[in-house]
């Protein structure tokens, strides 16, 4: 029986436990280096084929962007591999985008593995990565499917095993374009590069995030978020090019740190924001999808 749906697909965000700009392209596009995290904070598709080759979207969730990343990356798919099948694919976004949680790249990654398997493309995971790319310097860490050392502008991908962990996820009421962050004069471009094994040997000395202060010169709601965390969890560290912050929520338990239980601050949240607790992924729940 051949495949004409594909129901309930997740595309998860991530969060970067630090995130450093370590350098510049001729292009202009910034050499990083970074440790992204799978978080169960996600987005739903539901695929279906069309047979005439028309690709057109629906929104279930909040409203996107007419031309978003999914119809993006379907179209980019079938005009790469010459595919004649179309897909309709209907989106529940919860994940909030400008957020630096990587929403909309995720969403872009699962339409490409969903439609590899619809429409019988078989593409190996390295081709998926490759066009990914060129959709966004985010999206071949989600095709990749676990969690990661990521370096370049984010087509260098290796993957790192991680404890499993919670996270208490702040998110104010502002959308940050990535670009503005990049583009910022009080951003430096210059920390020193790292390895993997000096981050392995000693990770929580890695909560530096490069964009974070021209985030907070951005947008002061930021800085708000930050000091929150400070507040009630002893501290904070901002995702991707912000807004949303976060920080390790297993580590507070409550009285004997002398900080509130994470689930109080989501109680105490101003109007507009939006908090969650968050529990790490072990991978991308498609991540078999792909083959090496
Ligand atoms: C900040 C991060 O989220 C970290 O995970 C990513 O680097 C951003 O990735 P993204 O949102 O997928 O970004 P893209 O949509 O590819 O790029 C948006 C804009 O940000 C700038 N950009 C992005 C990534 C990068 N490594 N260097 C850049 O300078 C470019 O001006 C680009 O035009
Ligand atoms: N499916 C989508 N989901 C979310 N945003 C989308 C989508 N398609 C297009 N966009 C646009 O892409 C922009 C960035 O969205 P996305 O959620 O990927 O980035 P982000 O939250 O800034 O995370 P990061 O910087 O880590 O990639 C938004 O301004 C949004 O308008």
């Amino acid at each position: 029986m051949s495949l004409t749906a594909l129901y309930d697909l997740p595309a998860p965000a991530k969060l970067n436990l630090f995130l450093h700009v370590v350098g510049r392209r001729p292009d202009g596009y910034h050499l990083l280096q970074s440790v992204f995290v799978l978080i169960d904070w996600m987005d739903t598709l539901h695929v279906e084929l069309r047979p005439a080759g028309q690709i057109s979207r629906s929104d279930l969730g909040a409203a996107l962007p007419a031309d978003d990343l999914c119809l993006r990356a379907a179209r980019a798919l079938q005009a790469a591999s010459g595919c004649r099948l179309g897909a309709h694919i209907a989106i529940d976004k919860q994940v909030p985008w400008g957020a630096g949680l990587g929403g909309g790249s995720s969403d872009a990654a699962t339409t490409l593995l969903a439609l590899n398997r619809l429409w019988g493309l078989n593409w190996p995971r390295s081709r998926l990565l490759a066009l990914g790319l060129q959709l966004g310097a985010d999206v071949p860490f989600f095709i990749g499917g676990r969690d990661a050392w990521v370096e370049g502008i984010g087509e260098q991908i290796t993957p790192i095993d991680l404890p499993a962990a919670s996270y208490l996820v702040l998110k104010p009421p502002v959308a940050i374009p990535t670009q503005a962050i990049f583009s910022s004069p009080l951003l430096s471009r210059d920390t020193a590069l790292t390895t993997i094994a000096v981050f392995l040997a000693d990770k929580q000395r890695f909560d530096k995030n490069d964009l974070q202060a021209a985030a907070a010169a951005y947008s002061p709601e930021v800085s708000q978020a930050l000091k929150l965390l400070e507040q009630h969890v002893g501290s904070g560290r901002m995702s991707g090019s912000g807004s949303a912050v976060f920080a390790e929520a297993g580590n507070h338990p409550g009285a004997e740190d002398g900080f509130a239980d994470p689930r109080q601050v989501l109680a105490t949240l101003p109007v507009g924001w939006i908090g969650r607790l968050c529990r790490s992924l072990e991978a991308h729940p498609l991540v078999d999808w792909a083959s090496d």
